[in-house]
């Protein structure tokens, strides 16, 4: 039976979470309900994508009970209050990164899903590539020996996108793309906490980070940097250096098609999107929701991939960061 979708938000991610959908077997998935807060919006967003529900609030989403998993894509300071709608509705939940804005919000949503009995998990797509499936194969098989550094940088030139730059729409780059360089340390580094963050940046007149450069030190000295910019683009590649080889990630890290391991570069191409997208690689999005799949088959509650305790120690690290560049958001106060 198709697991059924419905959306929460008709705005640039659902339309591109949509089209990756579509690369997958209509038998296995299948888009049945859009809700956005204007009728109109959730209505021509259906028809574009030959939806049979339309609802103008999310409300009326989570009262449709012909739903297995709601897909969170509104923009991030609207993950706390949509996601606790969702969940206490009893709804299995696919919620966008940064799963909130701080890790109090993070612990919220968390309790929540854990209360009501539902399958949660932060859209962390990266994690459900190929690449990144290969590379825990090969860090868990010894492949590159003891992983002693890695370095991820993510810039592109935002200042234009309102939701990138406006606090109150939760602008600022390391929740925004950072969190794509953070949360490839924390797979390599196994979910473990680093002894040490060391922070530099500084922000926008907006009061949100523009550009960010984190180091990272783990146990048996173990190390990490990454930089991540909201004005420049930047070389947007990754690299794990072990005691025994090197793995290169090349652009773009955080939706990846090919990867360099000791020299041999493979290719792990995309499926080609029906439709136009608004980001880069996204019909990516495929692999995250056929993990949610599979663990709704298996009446799992969270994904060992991307589990809670994943999103919480990225939330955790994600205010450290920003408590020592100075970014402090409403939610945190
Ligand atoms: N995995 C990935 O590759 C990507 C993930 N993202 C994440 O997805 C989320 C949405 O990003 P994106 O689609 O680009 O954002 P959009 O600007 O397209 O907004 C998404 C939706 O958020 C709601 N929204 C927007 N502004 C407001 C507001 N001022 N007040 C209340 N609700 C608002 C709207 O919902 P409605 O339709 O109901 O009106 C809108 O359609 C972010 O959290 C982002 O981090 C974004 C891009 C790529
Ligand atoms: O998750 C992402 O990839 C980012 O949110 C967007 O791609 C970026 O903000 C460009 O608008």
């Amino acid at each position: 039976m198709a697991t059924r979708w419905g959306l929460c938000s008709a705005g640039k991610i659902s339309h591109d979470f949509t089209v990756a959908l579509k690369t997958l077997p209509p038998e296995d998935h299948q888009v049945v309900a859009v809700a956005a807060r204007n009728l109109e919006d959730a209505q021509e967003f259906a028809s574009k994508h030959g939806i049979s529900r339309a609802y103008g609030s999310y409300e009326e989403l989570a009262r449709d009970p012909n739903i297995d998993v709601v897909y969170v894509g509104v923009i991030h300071p609207y993950h706390l209050s949509t996601c606790l709608l969702f969940t206490k509705a009893k709804k299995n939940v696919l919620c966008e990164k940064p799963l909130a804005m701080n890790a109090k919000e993070v612990k919220e949503i968390l309790a929540s899903a854990k209360m009501n009995n539902v399958f949660f998990m932060e859209a962390v797509w990266t994690r459900f590539f190929p690449i990144s499936v290969e590379i825990r194969r090969l860090l868990a098989q010894g492949e590159v020996g003891e992983v002693k550094m890695v370095r991820a940088e993510f810039g592109s030139e935002q200042m234009h996108i309102p939701r990138s730059v406006q606090k109150e729409l939760g602008g600022g780059a390391l929740l925004d793309i950072g969190i794509y360089c953070l949360q490839l340390i924390c797979m390599v580094y196994n979910g473990e906490k680093p002894e040490r963050i060391q922070a530099t940046g500084f922000c926008l007149e907006t009061g949100v980070d523009e550009t960010v450069v984190v180091t990272l030190k783990f146990s048996n000295n173990r190390l990490a940097v990454f930089t991540c910019s909201l004005r420049v683009q930047l070389p947007n590649d990754a690299i794990i250096v072990g005691t025994k080889g090197i793995i290169k990630i090349p652009a773009h890290m955080w939706c990846p098609t090919s990867m360099v391991v000791n020299g041999k570069e493979t290719q792990y191409p995309l499926p080609e999107p029906s439709l136009p997208l608004n980001f880069t690689n996204s019909t990516g999005l495929r692999y995250e929701a056929e993990e949610v799949r599979q663990c709704l088959l298996k009446g799992l509650k969270e994904s060992s991939v991307m589990s809670h305790a994943d999103s919480l120690l990225l939330a955790e690290m994600e205010d450290e960061i920003r408590r020592q560049v100075g970014i402090v958001y409403s939610q945190d106060c």
